[in-house]
């Protein structure tokens, strides 16, 4: 099967986020996709007067932040893409974390930074995977928005990229798993300016390189973490690519970073 996480510069575009659904629609086979959507919370929350916190491309969550992001990734950005989605022929269910129990999570304890209502995945043994298989083996494409709950009643806000991640390895038990981080640049690039110096495969080594040399930064950082442990857990793939490039992973005419443990 294949997973999909859509980012928040594509949410954000129309003519690319609606691309990009018709490509998705079309896939074959068992699907998911899980879609971001920061850009979209920062701005409706400064016409809320809310300003955006941000730390090492984490969000900053106080109560009223939480709030903000449960309507704009529970509401408007999930019912938003379900709808565009069931146009296109595809059955899509929305769904958070909280629902059916799929991603409980926890609070990330209080350590140098304090990050509020962010949820951190105990690991993907904690994932309610049967409620998942059920749905998919229904026929429907399930939707995630980045948000999870405390399992107390309270939601939780957890970056996509590890929503992705986490889906995809408990899922890696039942299906041979492809996850597929789909965002507006041609790939990892060597050179951030550069759209064309797209870096085609790293494993952990070069990973580690990248990451020293200052190459990659920024939500990159939690990007790669989060594939790179998919990867350790048991999904058999893992690309990051343009969200254009979707239709042709198949085909391997495409540009985009394929990552590898060794
Ligand atoms: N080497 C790199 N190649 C591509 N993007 C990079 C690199 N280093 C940092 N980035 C940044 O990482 C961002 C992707 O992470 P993020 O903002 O979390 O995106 P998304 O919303 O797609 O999850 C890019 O928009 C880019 O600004
Ligand atoms: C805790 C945390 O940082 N959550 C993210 C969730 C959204 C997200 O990951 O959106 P993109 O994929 O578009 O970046 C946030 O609120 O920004």
């Amino acid at each position: 099967m294949i997973i999909v996480k859509i980012g928040g510069n594509i949410l954000d575009n129309p003519a690319r986020l609606q691309a990009f659904l018709i490509d998705f629609a079309q896939l074959a086979g068992p699907k998911l996709l899980v879609h971001g959507g920061g850009k979209i919370a920062s701005a409706t929350g400064q016409r809320l007067g809310i300003t955006p916190k941000m730390v090492e491309g984490r969000r900053i969550t106080d109560a009223e932040t939480l709030e903000l992001v449960t309507m704009v990734y529970g509401g408007l950005v999930n019912k938003q893409v379900v709808a565009k989605l069931q146009a296109l022929g595809c059955n899509a269910i929305g769904l958070t974390g909280a629902d059916a129990n799929i991603i409980p999570a926890r609070k990330r304890p209080v350590k140098t930074i304090d990050y509020g209502f962010a949820g951190d995945v105990d690991g993907p043994e904690s994932i309610n995977a049967k409620a998942l298989e059920a749905l998919l083996e229904a026929g429907l494409t399930p939707v995630f928005a980045p948000l999870t709950h405390d399992t107390q009643g309270s939601m939780l806000n957890t970056n996509a990229d590890t929503i992705a991640s986490v889906l995809a390895t408990a899922l890696a038990t039942a299906f041979t798993v492809q996850l597929v981080y789909c965002f507006e640049k041609k790939g990892v690039l060597q050179n951030a300016g550069d759209d064309n110096a797209v870096i085609p495969h790293i494993n952990q080594d070069k990973y580690k390189a990248l990451k020293e040399e200052g190459v990659v930064n920024a939500g990159m950082v939690p990007k790669l973490d989060n594939a790179f442990a998919a990867l350790q857990q048991g999904v058999a793939q893992v690309l990051i690519c343009e969200a254009e490039s979707l239709p042709r992973i198949h085909t391997g005419h495409y540009s985009g970073t394929t990552l590898s443990l060794n």
